[in-house]
C-alpha cells in the first residue's frame, strides 16, 4: 500500500527559523516577495493593472493585527488548496521545475516564515481569472480552513494577516517594519506603503547619485565610482573603490539585490580576491540565490560573473592612468597590495606597478620606472632588515639598491624579469656589495689585523670573522653580514644550546661545524675613527671589549633576533664600557 509523508509543520518551522533564515526579520522579505510576484503574475494577464502594496502594521491596527494587501493576481479556491496548504508547491516554476523568469520566489516554503513572528496567518484573496472570493487561516501547528465568501473582498488581490505570536509583537511594530520594508524593498518596482509613507523610490539611487549614494551605504566617501555591467545575468551596478585604510584580510561584502530585492549587505565573491579594496552594489536578475535567499549560490555563473566585474574594475584603473595621473598613484599607494597581485599575472597592471608604485631604494622613495632610468638595471634585496642594513652603506658607494622585501615584491620583479629580459632586474647577494667596498690602508689594516689576535675569543665565541674594509659614511664603524649558510648554521646551535636532549643536540652540534668559515663577518670601516683608534691599543682587555661592542652594536644595527649569547654580550660589553667610563672620570 502507497503512503505519503506526513509533515510535522512545527517541526519544519523549527528548521526554517533556526537552520535557514538568520533571523525572523525574514517574513517581511517573504512577503513583500510573494505581493510583489503577485503583482507580477496579474500584470502578464492585465498589463495595466495597478501595482501597489500596502502595509498596515500592527500597532496601527484596531485588533493588533498586521495587514499586507496587494493588488496582485489573487488565488482561486483551488489554488489556495493547491499552493497555499502544500509545503514546497509553487505556481513560480514551470512544468520542468526550473524558477520562471520575473518572479523573485521559487521555493515554495516562503510564506511559511510568516509563523516565525506569527501564531495564525490569515488571507483573503480575489483571482483576476475569476471565481468568488476566499478566505484561508492557518496556524503554526498546520492546521487550516478554506472557506468561500464571496464578500470578502471586492477588488483582485490579497491581504494577508498575521496575528502576532507570544513575544513577536515587536517585529510587527511600525518602527521594525518601516525599517525592514526600506532595506529590502526600497528599490522595488511597485509602490510600497506602510501606512501613508511610500517607502519605495521609481529611480536606482546609484544611477542619480552614484558617490552620494556609495557613501551612505559604505558610510564613507568612496574613492570613486565604477559602473559595471554584466547583461548576461541582467547585472547592472557600481563598483565603489574605497579609500585607503582597507585591511588586504578584510572580508568582501558587497551589496547585491536580486530582481531590486535586496539580498545581502554583506555577500561575498563578487570579486576576485585582489580587489579586496573595491565594494560593489548591483541588481542582477538570475544570480541565484540560497534558499535562505541571504547569499548567493557558489556557481559558475557566479564565477563568471566574478572574473567579468574584476576585468571591468581593471579596465577602468588602465584608463584613469591615461586620464588622471595624479588619482592613480594616490590609489596604488592606498591598494597597493591588491594591485601588486594582480600584477603578477597581469601585464598591464605591472607597468602601472612600474610607473606608479613607489619602492624604498637608496635614493628614497622611487617607482621602479625611475629607477630603472637611473641605474639601468634593478638591483635589489629580497629582504627588509638585510636592506636596511646595506642601504646607506651602498648608497655611500654610489650604489643603486631596492628593497624587495615586502609581499609580491619578488614575484613582481621577476615577471619585469620575464617580460622585459634578464637586464631589467637582478637580486644582488650582500657581499657584492662589501666588494663595492674599497681596501684600507695598509699600514691601517696590519694595524688592525695585529690588534685583533686580542680578541680571537671574542670573534670565535660568535663565530664571526673581520674583514677591514674603507668606506662611506665614516661615521658607521662596522656592519654585520651574515650568508644564508650562516644564519642556519646559528639556528642550529641555538636550537643546541637549547635542547634538553643530550642526544639531540649532539647532533646539532655536529651539523654546525660541518659547514667550513666563519658563520658572520664583520667588517670594520677603516674610515672611522673609532676603527683607527682600536687598530692603535695597547691593552689586550680592552681590544676585546671594543672589538665585542662594536659586534654587538653591527648586530642591533642589522635588526637580526638577539639570541641569548648576543643578549649577554650586550649587558656584558655595556656594563664593562660603563665601568671604564666611570673608572676613567
Ligand atoms: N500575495 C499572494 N498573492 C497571490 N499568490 C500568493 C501570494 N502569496 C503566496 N501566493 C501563492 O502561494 C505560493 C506559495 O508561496 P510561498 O511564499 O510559500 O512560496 P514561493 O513564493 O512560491 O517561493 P519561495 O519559497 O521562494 O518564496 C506562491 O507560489 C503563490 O502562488
Amino acid at each position: 500500500m502507497a503512503h505519503t509523508f506526513g509533515v510535522d509543520l512545527r517541526g519544519i518551522i523549527d528548521l526554517l527559523s533556526h537552520h535557514l533564515y538568520s533571523s525572523p526579520r525574514v517574513y517581511a522579505r517573504e512577503l513583500l516577495q510573494n505581493a510583489v510576484d503577485a503583482i507580477t503574475a496579474r500584470r502578464a494577464l492585465q498589463p495595466d493593472a495597478p501595482g501597489e502594496v500596502v502595509i498596515e502594521p500592527a500597532d496601527s491596527s484596531a485588533d493588533g493585527t498586521l495587514r499586507i494587501s496587494d493588488t496582485g493576481i489573487g488565488l482561486t479556491e483551488s489554488e489556495v488548496h493547491d499552493l497555499l496548504s502544500t509545503l514546497g508547491r509553487t505556481s513560480k516554476r514551470d512544468e520542468l521545475g526550473f524558477a520562471r523568469q520575473g518572479f523573485l520566489g521559487q521555493f515554495g516554503v516562503g510564506l511559511l516564515s510568516a509563523f516565525l513572528v506569527a501564531e495564525r496567518v490569515r488571507l483573503v484573496s480575489r483571482s483576476a481569472k475569476g471565481g468568488p472570493a476566499v478566505r484561508w487561516s492557518a496556524d503554526a501547528a498546520g492546521n487550516y480552513e478554506v472557506e468561500v465568501d464571496d464578500s470578502a473582498r471586492a477588488e483582485v488581490g490579497t491581504t494577508i494577516e498575521l496575528v502576532p505570536s507570544r513575544d513577536s509583537d515587536h517585529w510587527l511594530g511600525r518602527d521594525v517594519v518601516r525599517a525592514l520594508v526600506a532595506e529590502y524593498g526600497e528599490l522595488l518596482p511597485v509602490t510600497v506603503r506602510v501606512g501613508d509613507e511610500v517607502l519605495t523610490t521609481d529611480e536606482l539611487p546609484w544611477l542619480t547619485d552614484p558617490m552620494g549614494y556609495g557613501a551612505r551605504v559604505l558610510g564613507l566617501e568612496p574613492f570613486a565610482a565604477i559602473p559595471v555591467e554584466v547583461p548576461a545575468v541582467g547585472l547592472t551596478g557600481v563598483a565603489y573603490v574605497l579609500p585607503a585604510g582597507v585591511h588586504p584580510g578584510a572580508r568582501q561584502s558587497h551589496r547585491v539585490y536580486l530582481k531590486r530585492m535586496l539580498v545581502g549587505e554583506a555577500i561575498e565573491g563578487l570579486l576576485p580576491d585582489w580587489a579586496y579594496f573595491v565594494r560593489c552594489v548591483v541588481d542582477t536578475s538570475s544570480l541565484r540565490p540560497t534558499a535562505s535567499r541571504e547569499s548567493l549560490y557558489q556557481d559558475e555563473t557566479l564565477l563568471i560573473v566574478q572574473e567579468e566585474l574584476g576585468r571591468q574594475v581593471r579596465d577602468w584603473l588602465v584608463r584613469l592612468d591615461a586620464t588622471d595621473p595624479g588619482r592613480t598613484s594616490a590609489l596604488m599607494e592606498a591598494h597597493h597590495l591588491g594591485i601588486k597581485s594582480l600584477a603578477r599575472v597581469d601585464e598591464e597592471m605591472l607597468r602601472l606597478v612600474e610607473r606608479w608604485l613607489p619602492f624604498e631604494t637608496t635614493d628614497g622613495a622611487q617607482s621602479l620606472k625611475q629607477f630603472r632610468r637611473r641605474y639601468g638595471s634593478v638591483l635589489y634585496l629580497p629582504d627588509v632588515d638585510e636592506f636596511r642594513q646595506l642601504a646607506p652603506v651602498a648608497h655611500a658607494q654610489g650604489m643603486g639598491l631596492l628593497n624587495a622585501g615586502y609581499a609580491y615584491d619578488l614575484e613582481v620583479l621577476e615577471r619585469l624579469v620575464a617580460l622585459d629580459g634578464p637586464g631589467a632586474a637582478r637580486r644582488v647577494a650582500p657581499s657584492e656589495v662589501l666588494a663595492a667596498l674599497g681596501d684600507p690602508e695598509p699600514e691601517v689594516e696590519r694595524a688592525l689585523r695585529a690588534r685583533l689576535g686580542d680578541a680571537a675569543g671574542v670573534l670565535e665565541r660568535h663565530d664571526c670573522e673581520v674583514v677591514p674594509r674603507d668606506f662611506d659614511p665614516a661615521s658607521l664603524p662596522a656592519l654585520l653580514v651574515t650568508n644564508a649558510e650562516g644564519e642556519r648554521r646559528r639556528d642550529v646551535e641555538q636550537a643546541g644550546e637549547e635542547a634538553d636532549d643530550p642526544l639531540w643536540a649532539q647532533l646539532l652540534g655536529s651539523l654546525a661545524e660541518s659547514a667550513p668559515g666563519a658563520a658572520q663577518r664583520l667588517v670594520l670601516n677603516c674610515r672611522s675613527p673609532l676603527v683607527r683608534r682600536l687598530a692603535e691599543l695597547t691593552d689586550p682587555a680592552l681590544v676585546e671589549l671594543t672589538v665585542e661592542s662594536l659586534y654587538v652594536h653591527a648586530l642591533l644595527q642589522s635588526r637580526r633576533p638577539m639570541r641569548p649569547k648576543d643578549t649577554a654580550a650586550l649587558n656584558r660589553s655595556f656594563l664593562d664600557l660603563l665601568d671604564r667610563a666611570v673608572d676613567n672620570r
